[in-house]
């Protein structure tokens, strides 16, 4: 079936208009895409194959879809494990924040370390506002996700890779393909080149 895709530009306008002539509110709609998150790895990762899920947030909306996600999971039976270095201190990320904390839900500044410990991981480090070459501390994370043999769950686009062209020719994110993919609304045009099992959630 040929799917329909939506450019980073199209996607943010889209965005505008749910929040505005579609009276949603940010939260609803980060709290739909989270929700998808989460039921998309109920999907990928039965509890009784392993339940330690890490989640890597970025620092804007899709780092959000990771907090929510993570909320979800625990919920199920999950036992998540947040790696967020770079947290906002606009009021929604740390209110999601602190409904983690008060769960008891590890965050961890070793990613590495969390990676090993882990049975699936989740990308929610860039979506479609993700530009230009991949700053720090997410270069060597970029990597590991690459490198590793454990199952990756990429939210809204496999982080590093350009929404419109597709994975990068060169840096961290070269050769990095995550196992499966949750498109958010609707799928960005670099589904095109992603081979995995690919999701399509939130409003
Ligand atoms: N349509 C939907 O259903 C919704 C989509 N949401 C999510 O929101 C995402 C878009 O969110 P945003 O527009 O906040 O942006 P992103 O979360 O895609 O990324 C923006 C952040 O990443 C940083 N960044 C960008 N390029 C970078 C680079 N090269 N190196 C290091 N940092 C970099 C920016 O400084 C900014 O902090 C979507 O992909 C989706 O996951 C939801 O949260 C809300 C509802
Ligand atoms: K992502």
């Amino acid at each position: 079936m040929a799917l329909r895709t939506l450019s980073a530009k199209n996607a943010g306008a889209l965005d505008q208009e749910l929040m505005s002539a579609g009276a949603f509110s940010i939260d609803q709609l980060m709290e739909l895409a989270g929700l998808s998150v989460s039921q998309a790895v109920y999907k990928l990762q039965p509890i009784s194959r392993g339940n330690r899920i890490l989640v890597a947030c970025g620092p804007g909306n899709n780092g959000g879809d990771g907090l929510v996600a993570a909320r979800h999971l625990w919920h199920y039976g999950y036992k998540p494990t947040m790696y967020y270095p770079k947290q906002s201190k606009n009021e929604l990320y740390q209110r999601l924040a602190k409904q983690l904390k008060d769960l008891n839900i590890p965050f961890t500044e070793d990613f590495d370390a969390a990676l090993k410990q882990s049975d699936h991981v989740v990308d929610a480090i860039f979506g479609f506002s993700f530009s230009g070459e991949v700053r720090e501390p997410f270069p060597k994370v970029i990597k590991a996700l690459r490198d590793t043999k454990i199952p990756v769950l990429a939210v809204d686009a496999p982080s590093s890779w350009n929404i419109e062209d597709g994975p990068p020719d060169s840096g961290p994110g070269k050769g990095f393909h995550p196992d499966a993919l949750i498109s958010l609304t609707a799928p960005k045009p670099l589904v095109k080149w992603f081979k995995g099992r690919h999701f399509v959630g939130g409003r």
